[in-house]
């Protein structure tokens, strides 16, 4: 667990209206995550919870308000954030000609992951993709897919994890690893801020919930977070 003095916030937002030209959708929503904090991100569909991680990542325009990765614009070119923060929030752009392993070696040789050969094959173990390694991103289940999409979001080095949906596809074996693995993430101070229908993933990893409902984000403690996921 970090100390006092080693903490910081990563990601804020203070005032945060979200929406679309046509359309305010919710806000305004204040937002903090700093060292080790686990986010959970909660609404029915179309409450703006995608919405709401664009308009952090600076994907999509704020209506108003303003939002600050580590007490400075967010820049998702930076190198700070690259370095600090990996980033799951669609189905992914693959490259349709290179393999499952060579994907992961990619983003792991890219990070300067050391022992990345190892770090490749132990993300194919976790995720089962070890039969498929050689196979192209085309040849994959969806499920497959969503979990090539994951293991990336790992093999990396990360002090913040953003993930929208990531339990979708996966099967509740899975699901469940991937949720303990994130909890020892946290153990290690690692942040997460993560849009999720299930309230496995606020029980076994996160602490709290932002709820979207309507123009507002009410905050609530994870296990009444799941309550009303489960309503
Ligand atoms: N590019 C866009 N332009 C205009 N409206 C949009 C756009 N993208 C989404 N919306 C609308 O904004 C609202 C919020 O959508 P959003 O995808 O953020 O919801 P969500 O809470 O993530 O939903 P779900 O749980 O279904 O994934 C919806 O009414 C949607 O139709």
């Amino acid at each position: 667990m970090a100390t006092e003095s080693e903490t910081r916030t990563h990601l804020e937002a203070r005032g945060l209206v979200i929406g679309y030209p046509e359309r305010t959708i919710c806000g305004p929503l204040n937002l903090k995550i700093g060292t080790g904090d686990g986010l959970g991100i909660i609404g029915s569909n179309g409450s703006g919870k995608s919405t709401l991680l664009a308009t952090l990542l600076g994907r999509t325009p704020a209506q108003s308000g303003e939002t600050a990765f580590r007490g400075l614009p967010l820049d998702e070119d930076s190198l700070d954030f690259r370095r600090n923060v990996a980033v799951q929030v669609s189905d992914g752009a693959f490259f349709e000609e290179l393999s499952v392993a060579e994907h992961l070696e990619m983003v792991a040789r890219g990070h300067s992951v050391p022992g990345w050969e190892k770090k490749v094959q132990n993300e194919l173990e976790f995720f089962e993709l070890t039969t498929v390694a050689g196979h192209l991103p085309g040849d994959l289940s969806s499920g497959q897919r969503r979990k090539l999409l994951l293991a990336a979001t790992l093999i990396r080095p990360a002090e913040l994890l953003i993930l929208d949906e990531p339990e979708q596809r996966l099967d509740l074996r899975i699901r469940q690893q991937f949720y303990e693995r994130l909890a020892g993430l946290r153990r290690e101070a690692v942040s997460i801020l993560a849009v999720t229908h299930d309230p496995a993933m606020l029980r076994l990893c996160l602490d709290q919930a932002l709820l979207l409902d309507g123009d507002t984000g009410e905050y609530l403690e994870s296990e009444r977070g799941a309550q009303w996921l489960e309503r």
